[in-house]
């Protein structure tokens, strides 16, 4: 599994991502577009937030998928064993703490610019065959779309007790969405699984944006723009005792979308909420 490392500013840079995606399921970006300074002060703020006493961190548990999730609250479809990680959602209306707030919007601004770049990529690259059957371009899709969503994970130190029973830091699985972009996460452990079954890890440095495809692109695109599984594993050894943190952005369309005839977006996110334990 060769998963392409593109450069934004080369001038083949729509066919190499697409490629790549077509081939693999994800690419790596370099030259982006999003400030490294932002990046770095988003990981440093949230950092602050997830070190608060549980009790401050709940405060911001909201309704609809929105906000805080304490540990261990999400499975990946079919799994038994909940995920070593806490996480906070934002949506454009979340409430988010006043001291991440700004720096939270300004990376939610910018990657959602990023994602609309990378969807009209997408639309170009893809055969007359597949972009015939989008019910609207994958931009229009998603334009200011206030399903998309900004994930801020924290994996803390790994419990061996609860390795030793199975738990990873996040189960196999696929995303729900159209594109996931990926802030490279503080820590390695990201895989990705190939045609064959076998795993291999996405090699994403500080600075670089991992995006991959998620179910409802491959749904749109009938199969051209893989959603490929991935997981994160626990590190071994004195790694064992190092937190990850990583910030995955969650590019979705409107939630009347069609993605292809007889299913909107809504109802597929639905449906797979519920297979998550995070929707009732
Ligand atoms: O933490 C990561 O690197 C990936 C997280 C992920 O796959 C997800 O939240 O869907
Ligand atoms: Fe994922």
């Amino acid at each position: 599994m060769k998963i392409g490392l593109v450069d934004c500013q080369a001038a083949d840079a729509a066919a190499q991502f697409s490629r790549s995606l077509t081939d693999t399921g994800f690419a790596v970006l370099v030259n982006h577009g999003v400030d490294a300074s932002c990046i770095d002060a988003v990981y440093q703020s949230w950092a602050k937030f997830f070190a608060q006493p549980d009790a401050v961190k709940r405060e911001f548990v909201q309704d609809g998928q929105r906000g805080f999730f304490p540990y261990r609250s999400e499975n990946a479809k079919g799994q038994a064993q909940k995920d070593l990680k806490e996480f906070f959602q934002v949506y454009p209306d979340a409430r988010v703490p006043d001291e991440q707030l700004q720096i939270t919007q300004d990376t939610y601004d910018a990657l959602a610019g990023l994602g609309q770049r990378l969807l009209g990529w997408l639309q170009q690259q893809a055969p007359t065959s597949v972009s015939e059957q989008f019910s609207v371009p994958l931009t229009a899709m998603a334009a200011q779309s206030p399903k998309t969503m900004f994930r801020i994970l924290h994996y803390p130190p790994v419990d061996a007790q609860q390795a030793r029973a199975g738990a990873i830091r996040a189960a196999a699985h696929e995303d729900i969405n159209l594109i996931t972009l990926l802030l490279a996460g503080s820590a390695p452990g990201l895989q990705a699984m190939d045609r064959d079954g076998q795993w291999h890890d996405v090699s994403c440095d500080a600075g670089m944006i991992a995006v991959n495809a998620g179910d409802m692109l491959q749904m749109a695109s009938g199969g051209y723009y893989p959603s490929t599984t991935h997981r994160v594993v626990n590190p071994q050894g004195a790694e064992a005792g190092v937190a990850r943190y990583s910030m995955p952005m969650f590019i979705h369309p409107h939630a009347d979308a069609v993605l292809k005839p007889g299913t909107t977006a809504d109802q597929y996110l639905n449906e797979r909420l519920r297979e998550i334990g995070l929707a009732g």
